[in-house]
């Protein structure tokens, strides 16, 4: 298996190249350490892209993350690219990734580390322990509906418009993805839309039903509207196991998820198209957070959403369970020390930078490897 695995980094912009240089020296470390070793590519994506290539994806770049085995994506966005048009903003770049591969399913994992049961800002009582996994439909919905727009309306007014569009397919396969995981977890899916306002809810809600009854009967189903789901995240994340929900909802329940867990910066995603007829998925692996232009350069950056994205391609695309344990394990024991980036900083704890983190996160690594 040695040098077949293939991974394409696409850093981006702002704190996206600090996060995924640490990501390279984990990296490096398991080819060293433990003789498992990546063909390692390197793009341009976003702000960056658009700088050097003058769009926020080449073609080129797009062909590289089709043919590679997993992609590791930092994050993109920034002032400097405010003002430009929709489809030539960094973020384009990205959607145009997610869009192209296919990557309709994006799993983002709120997990709780008992070291920082006291950074949350929610009581330690209500998040000790807490495990919840948002699967975020990504290739659909309203961030790809048409039509979009903004038209001016000659009368001095303007008109913005966007569609929210689904279908019985793409509800289906991102459901039947929450009930698979659900079964190999707490057995328990809350669908979450909203159908009491919204036909595109109601079908969510009445698809979901029917695929429920046709094929996950085992699983226990609920249904929730999103502003109450919202709401009962933070009153009790506890009743949750997996919260499947469309692509608008998902991108904010999933930042408000993050907040539980101490901070943005320690919550990773694994982004999957469906398997091929070798079962292989299509993946893109990136940190819920964004570019962080007010914290980038300062070597400020929480390194661990990167690096948990790493983990989470470990055991999404090339099976390294036992790998991707040992970092999950080396950040949990680094955190019990009290080393904390500014993000988690709690009274008591040593203030660090990404590069001590994520140093102290391999010699971690040294030690239980040892
Ligand atoms: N996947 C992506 O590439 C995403 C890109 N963005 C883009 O990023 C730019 C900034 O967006 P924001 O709304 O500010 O969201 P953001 O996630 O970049 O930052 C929100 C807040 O969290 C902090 N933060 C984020 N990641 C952190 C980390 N690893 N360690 C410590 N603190 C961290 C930031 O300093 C900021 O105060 C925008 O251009 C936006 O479009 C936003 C979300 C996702
Ligand atoms: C295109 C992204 C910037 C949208 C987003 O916030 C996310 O995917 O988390
Ligand atoms: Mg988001």
């Amino acid at each position: 298996m040695a040098g077949t695995r293939s991974l394409l980094l696409l850093p981006g912009d702002g704190i996206g190249p600090e996060v995924m240089r640490q990501v390279r020296r984990y990296i490096d470390w398991m080819a060293r350490k433990r003789g498992i070793e990546f063909t390692v590519e390197e793009g341009l994506v976003g702000g960056a892209a658009i700088d050097a290539q003058g769009v926020p994806l080449t073609d080129a770049t797009l062909e590289k993350a089709k043919a590679a085995d997993a992609v590791l994506f930092g994050a993109v966005g920034g002032p400097k690219w405010d003002g430009l048009g929709f489809d030539m903003r960094p973020e384009a770049g990205l959607l145009r990734l997610r869009k192209e591969l296919d990557l309709f399913a994006n799993l983002r994992p709120a997990k709780v580390f008992d070291a920082l049961v006291d950074a949350s800002s929610l009581k330690p009582d209500i998040v000790r322990g807490l495990d919840v996994m948002i699967v975020r439909e990504l290739t659909g919905g309203i961030y790809f509906g048409e039509p979009r727009g903004i038209e001016d309306l000659g009368n001095g007014q303007r008109r913005g418009v966007n569609t929210q569009v689904y279908t019985t397919a793409e509800i289906h396969r991102v459901a039947r993805i929450a009930f698979e995981l659900a079964r190999k977890r707490g057995n328990k899916v809350c669908s979450v839309e909203k159908g009491n306002v919204m036909e595109s809810g109601l079908l969510w809600r009445q698809e979901v039903t029917a695929l429920h009854r046709a094929e996950y009967g085992d699983v226990e189903l609920s249904h929730m509207l999103a502003d109450a789901c919202s709401m009962q995240l933070v009153r009790n994340p506890g009743q949750f196991d997996v919260i499947v929900t469309d692509n608008l909802f998902g991108d904010m329940l999933s930042d408000e998820a993050a907040m539980l867990t101490g901070s943005i910066g320690m919550l990773p995603s694994a982004s999957l198209g469906a398997p091929d007829a070798d079962g292989r998925r299509r993946a893109l692996y990136e940190p819920v957070h964004g570019s962080a232009p007010d914290i980038a350069g300062r070597d400020m950056a929480n390194p661990i959403a990167m690096l948990l994205s790493l983990g989470m391609a470990l055991r999404w695309s090339f099976d390294l369970h036992a790998e991707a344990d040992m970092l999950e394990q080396a950040v949990q024991n680094v955190l019990r020390t009290g080393m904390r980036t500014s993000d988690i900083m709690q009274p008591g704890m040593a203030r660090c930078s990404t590069s001590v983190m994520a140093d102290t996160i391999l010699r971690e690594l040294d030690k239980l490897a040892a």
